[in-house]
């Protein structure tokens, strides 16, 4: 039995030894594996420990990241984020002055257009054609693009034997989506939440560092620091804190993998709000985060998973590329 990771209305999100899977007996791997797909099915979210994710790897690249986002925002702009098709480089913060607004009207107004309180800096796939990383070539960040590059592997990885439990869970033998992901068409996304004063949340309710959304692609790797804030939608529709536990990777499912099997896996909505109050804090520390998007490989076309339907009518969804239903989300968000 594994533990739960987080509970609460009726939202269970299973902690699991991730070790079992990868190096256990052939009963313990099946047993791994049914729960990462139970998780899946249930919750949308899992956190595994005892990944092989080397903790000086997710040091290193946590640094890096701090290290970049430090720079100026002029320089960081020389890195901006352009297209959806591209779909790498920088994207500042919203702007942050939501503490100076006077009247009720105007908190009416931000509450409504409320802009997540975050920069982002995107990482893709290395030899895509056309379409090159925006590496930064400051000094102070000589190593980022190594390390990046390392960790972007170890992640790369990892997903790789997640959709192996996923599915040996399902019954469809290990390697069945190997040939479905071979490419990598995957993205790395630092996060960096600025410190922001505890006004900023008390004078406007609907203010939140990262809006509700459900990911996008296949799975998505989300390693978070200690800082906490991140929630999950439990199915009453109430957002419950997925507590960070070090040492621990959390999964979710995104919309691609929900639709490729049919809905029976869930895509669950989530967000980033101000930290879980402890005592009287007027400025909440900076926040970072890392997350790895997955995907099938863009040119794979993605229809219901054997096992997820009876008959032909049975099926939700018609067929679709992986890359164009990416780049069709991409472009509703930005
Ligand atoms: O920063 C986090 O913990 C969550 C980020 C997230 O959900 C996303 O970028 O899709
Ligand atoms: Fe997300």
């Amino acid at each position: 039995m594994e533990q739960a990771a987080v509970q609460g209305d009726g939202l269970l999100i299973p902690l699991i030894d991730f070790d079992k899977f990868l190096s256990g007996s052939p009963s313990e791997k099946l047993s791994a594996a049914r729960a990462i797909l139970a998780g899946f099915q249930t919750a949308g979210f899992i956190y595994l420990k005892n990944t092989p994710i080397p903790p000086s790897s997710l040091a290193d690249a946590f640094a890096a990241s701090a290290a970049l986002f430090a720079l100026p925002l002029p320089q960081k702009l020389q890195y901006a984020w352009s297209t959806p098709a591209a779909n790498r480089g920088y994207s500042a913060p919203g702007r942050e002055k939501v503490s100076l607004l006077l009247s009720a009207a105007d908190v009416a107004q931000v509450r409504l257009a409320a802009p997540d309180l975050k920069e982002s800096f995107e990482i893709g796939r290395e030899d895509e054609p056309g379409l090159p990383n925006h590496w930064p070539t400051e000094p102070s960040l000589a190593s980022f693009r190594a390390t990046m590059t390392a960790f972007i592997a170890q992640c790369n990885a990892l997903q790789r034997e997640v959709m192996r439990a996923i599915a040996v869970g399902m019954g469809l033998g290990a390697s069945f989506f190997d040939e479905y992901i071979s490419t990598g068409d995957n993205t790395m996304r630092l996060l960096h939440y600025p410190a922001v004063s505890a006004e900023v949340f008390a004078v406007n309710p609907g203010q939140v560092r990262a809006g509700e959304h459900s990911d996008y692609g296949s799975v998505t790797l989300l390693f978070q620091d200690q800082r906490g804030g991140l929630q999950v939608r439990s199915p009453n529709g109430r957002f419950i804190d997925a507590t960070p536990m070090e040492g621990t990777v959390v999964v979710n499912a995104g919309d691609l993998l929900a639709r490729w099997s049919n809905d029976t896996i869930k895509s669950t909505i989530h967000r980033v709000v101000e930290p879980p109050r402890g005592g009287e804090e007027e400025v909440y520390p900076p926040r970072y985060s890392i997350a790895y998007f997955c995907n099938p490989n863009f040119d794979q076309f993605i229809e219901a998973l054997p096992g997820t339907y009876e008959k032909e009518e049975d099926k939700k969804y018609p067929g679709i590329k992986s890359g164009e239903y990416l780049v069709q989300r991409l472009e509703a968000t930005y």
